[in-house]
């Protein structure tokens, strides 16, 4: 079956995941790290300028792919969808999230930490999932021996992961991407410092152009 979360990912294999606190900082973040390189995007439901956020960026930054995080419950996928996001990416899985996201259409990324969460999401037509949170889990090796068992299973890993570890998971056969908060740091956000933002994020996609 194909699955459209694969395809994005394959287009943007370094996805920054966003805080946003001040839906003002939307727009210029998101033109620095497309910019960059990088234009998928998660907008994570953390914050109350969130949904702000996702509409500004649908609005004014065309090349970027806007994706929300933190979706924990099914009502949130209406809600982001609702807003503009074009896939939704969750912490784990609950059967609940994994049935309404099939009906909603909408592309998910569901977490995964184990081996019995892989099994779930490949049960329910999935085939690329969150590996969350990547380094607490055993980092790159523990995404690698998924590999064994689950050979059509692909992965994002996201959480812990920092520009000096982001290579390690690049270079598995089976991650097809990486997502993490280190591409849009809260000081250079809240400083304005969009320019660091875009040489981060050029730094980031300089490292999976080999997936390409
Ligand atoms: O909020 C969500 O939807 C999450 O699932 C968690 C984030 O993906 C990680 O917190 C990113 O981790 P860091 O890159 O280590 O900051």
């Amino acid at each position: 079956m194909p699955d459209a979360m694969l395809d994005i990912l394959k287009r943007a294999p370094v996805v920054p995941v966003l805080v946003i606190e001040n839906a003002d900082d939307a727009v210029p973040l998101a033109r620095a790290l497309v910019a960059g390189g990088l234009p998928a995007l998660e907008v994570t439901l953390r914050t109350s300028a969130a949904l702000d956020s996702i509409r500004r960026i649908t609005a004014d930054v065309p090349e970027a792919l806007v994706g929300v995080g933190t979706i924990m419950k099914p009502a949130d996928l209406d809600t982001a969808q609702e807003a503009g996001a074009r896939f939704a990416v969750s912490p784990g899985a609950t059967d609940a999230l994994l049935g309404a996201a099939r009906a909603s259409g909408m592309p998910f990324l569901p977490g995964v930490a184990t081996a019995s969460e892989v099994m779930r999401g490949l049960e329910a037509g999935l085939t690329v999932f969150k590996a969350f949170p990547a380094a607490a889990i055993g980092g790159p090796a523990t995404v690698a021996a998924f590999g064994g068992p689950f050979p059509e299973a692909r992965f994002c890993p996201t959480g812990g992961i920092r520009s000096n570890t982001a290579a390690d998971y690049l270079r598995l056969p089976n991650v097809v991407a990486i997502g993490g908060t280190w591409l849009a740091p809260k000081e250079k956000v809240s400083a304005g410092d969009w320019q660091g933002i875009e040489d981060l994020a050029r730094s980031a996609a300089g490292l999976a152009e080999h997936l390409g």
